[in-house]
């Protein structure tokens, strides 16, 4: 915590930081695996990027904030690790003018990594296409990963209530733009279909890798806009993200994807990536 080292039991933050009171902040979700941080590169790139899009400084350099992240999971001495990098406006008053904050409040989490269920990938998951449409980008746009994880919530709690896993949000024009937390592909004859990031979305660093490595197999991949009809018809369906990797999609609004099992472009996907993750990445212990 701001250079710190807090146990968990001591990590608090101000009631007057703006991260807490509004919202007023970015973060990042990244893994570890076996030792090494996974594309650490890329997610400092969109951290930054998050906050210099809202005006946010961040107190260290690029190169500062990635020894950091590497020695805070040294610290845990943790080998597969989930980390939660967040930086806030920091303490002001009650206003939420920014100006009334003096010092960004920077905060990196190491700790276990908490999956979905191996069934889950094993069987697919079943999702929803929900009411809740993604933040229009002229409003707040999706590209920034901010603290303002409330369009999303709405969406989780909308796939809680209808008893799914996750649920897929719709743009203000009606085409797929993304899950709660997780992007989404399609697979039609072989071709793989994605959002592009301007139907309002975030830039997954999953959904680029998965593009490459599908193109590195030789799959044609194309950024273009889709609708839940072409989900519904789709051969495959599936979601990326940095906590769930890959995962099949099998029934989306009650209607089965494909033979109703993850299909094989899902699979070999996800076994490229689990290798590649596996491979990559800074090394924390050397
Ligand atoms: C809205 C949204 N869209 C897509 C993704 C996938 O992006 P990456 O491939 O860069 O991770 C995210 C990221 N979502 C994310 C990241 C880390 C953890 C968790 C979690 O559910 O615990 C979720 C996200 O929050």
């Amino acid at each position: 915590m701001n250079g710190e080292y807090k146990r968990k039991e001591e990590a608090f933050i101000s009631v007057f930081d703006h991260g807490f009171l509004y919202g007023d902040g970015v973060f990042e979700g990244i893994r570890a695996y076996d030792g090494k941080v996974f594309k650490l590169k890329e997610h400092i790139d969109r951290l930054y990027d998050s906050a210099k899009s809202i005006l946010l400084t961040i107190p260290y350099s690029k190169e500062e904030m990635s020894r950091l992240v590497c020695d805070t999971v040294r610290r845990n001495r943790l080998q597969d690790a989930y980390i939660r990098l967040v930086v806030s406006r920091g303490v002001g008053d009650l206003g939420l003018d920014p100006k009334k904050c003096s010092q960004s409040s920077v905060i990196i989490i190491a700790d276990q990594v908490r999956l979905f269920p191996n069934e889950f990938y094993e069987k697919g998951i079943s999702i929803i296409t929900v009411p809740t449409r993604r933040n229009i980008p002229d409003a707040l746009d999706p590209k920034i990963k901010s603290l303002n994880y409330l369009n999303n919530i709405l969406v989780k709690i909308e796939a809680n209530l209808a008893g799914v896993s996750e649920a897929l949000m719709l743009n203000s024009e009606g085409y797929v733009a993304e899950g709660s937390g997780d992007n989404i592909f399609i697979v039609k004859n072989n071709v793989l279909y994605t959002p592009p990031s301007y139907i309002g979305a975030l830039e997954g660093i999953t959904r680029a890798t998965i593009m490459d490595l599908a193109r590195q197999k030789g799959y044609e991949v194309k950024e273009q806009p889709f609708t839940r009809h072409d989900v519904y018809v789709a051969d495959e369906v599936f979601l990326t993200g940095t906590a769930a990797e890959v995962i099949g999609v099998v029934k989306v609004d009650g209607r089965t994807i494909g033979d109703g099992v993850p299909g094989k472009v899902t699979k070999e996907l996800k076994e490229e990536f689990a290798q590649y993750a596996r491979q990559e990445g800074v090394p924390v212990y050397e």
